[in-house]
């Protein structure tokens, strides 16, 4: 198994790197590219960690041979948030880097499973889709928008607040990645009961919780160390599929004949080949239904972005 982590010397990079490396299967290979030019630095350090995966660094000019033989490409290469800015924000500048590097992936391992982790992720996933289009190798079931984070957070937050192991809760979280398109559906939280006042309150909180660690940072970046958790989570889910293991996790995925949105995070069953099978997200509580119509139209205009960039 070969995975790629392109932008693995930042915050987000370094700290799935390192996870990546102690938890990859043993044989598997760990090809680290950023344009920094740190990243021969990183993978030197994380190669002194006694485990049996081989890890590589690759300099700004050595793209190609990161991803030639990759299974999994894990995209977190761009600039994070400041407090006061929206996802949105970023476009200007990520919009243009997911394009570079995704033409890179089809050139180099059209075949890979790629996980987007780049904000804003409504729009770099629609990007993403519609740069291997134009190159003629997309295939929907292998391109994800990484939102595990979404649901690791959700977890915490409600076990937190009432007082069970964070292991005993698991929590659909559905939509996109940003604001009110997060949508957290507590009413199907097996075990656990909510007032209409919690609801709505760990609701936001869980919407929010980005920008509780953006404006926590102080201008300083993202959340990067539970973003490389929940991406290493994601990324293990998929190796283990990959290798026969059922497995389901959330995702932003494109999801065709749906009222919804052209992308739009669900339960998906992986499987040798990315998705095996979008699952549906179940009946929603006339809160979440609310929630849900009101931001599809903003998630709507988010993937119209990315497919506009693209195309003109
Ligand atoms: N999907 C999510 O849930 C989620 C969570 C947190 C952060 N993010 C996003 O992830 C991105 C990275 O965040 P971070 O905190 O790691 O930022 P960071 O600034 O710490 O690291 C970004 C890295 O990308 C590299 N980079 C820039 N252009 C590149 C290119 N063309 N090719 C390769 N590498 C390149 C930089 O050199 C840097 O090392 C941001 O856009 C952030 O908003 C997403
Ligand atoms: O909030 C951000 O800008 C980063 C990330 O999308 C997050 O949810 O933490």
């Amino acid at each position: 198994m070969k995975v790629a982590v392109l932008g693995a010397a930042g915050g987000i990079g370094q700290a799935l790197s390192l996870l990546l490396k102690t938890q990859l299967p043993a044989g598997s290979e760990l090809a680290l590219y950023d344009v920094s030019p740190v990243v021969p630095g990183v993978a030197v350090d994380l190669s002194h960690i006694p485990t049996d995966v081989a890890v590589s660094g690759h300099g700004k000019d050595d793209l190609a041979e990161a991803l030639t033989g990759c299974d999994i490409v894990l995209i977190p290469a761009g600039v994070p948030r400041k407090p006061g800015m929206d996802r949105s924000d970023l476009f200007n500048i990520n919009a243009g880097i997911v394009k570079n590097l995704i033409e890179a992936v089809a050139d180099n391992c059209p075949k890979a499973c790629i996980g987007v982790i780049t904000n804003p992720v409504n729009t770099t996933v629609a990007i993403a889709a519609e740069v291997l289009k134009a190159k003629g190798v997309y295939d929907k079931n292998k391109l994800f928008g990484v939102t595990t984070l979404d649901v690791i957070r959700s977890e915490t937050f409600i076990a937190n607040l009432k007082g069970l192991k964070t292991n005993e809760i698991h929590v659909p979280v559905i939509g996109g990645h940003s604001g009110t398109t997060i949508l957290p559906l507590l009413s199907q939280v097996d075990g656990v009961s909510f007032t209409d006042e919690e609801v709505a309150s760990l609701t936001t909180r869980i919407q929010n919780a980005g920008t509780e660690v953006v404006e926590a940072k102080a201008g300083g970046g993202s959340a990067t160390l539970s973003m490389g958790q929940a991406a290493a989570r994601f990324c293990l889910s998929l190796v283990a599929a990959m290798q026969g293991e059922a497995v389901v996790e959330y995702a932003y995925v494109q999801v065709d004949g749906s009222d919804d949105a052209a992308f739009f995070a669900h339960p998906v069953r992986l499987g040798i080949n990315g998705v095996e099978e979008i699952l549906p997200y179940g009946d929603l509580s006339d809160f979440e239904e609310n929630a849900k119509n009101t931001m599809l139209e903003g998630l709507r205009g988010d993937i119209k972005m990315g497919v506009d960039f693209v195309n003109g």
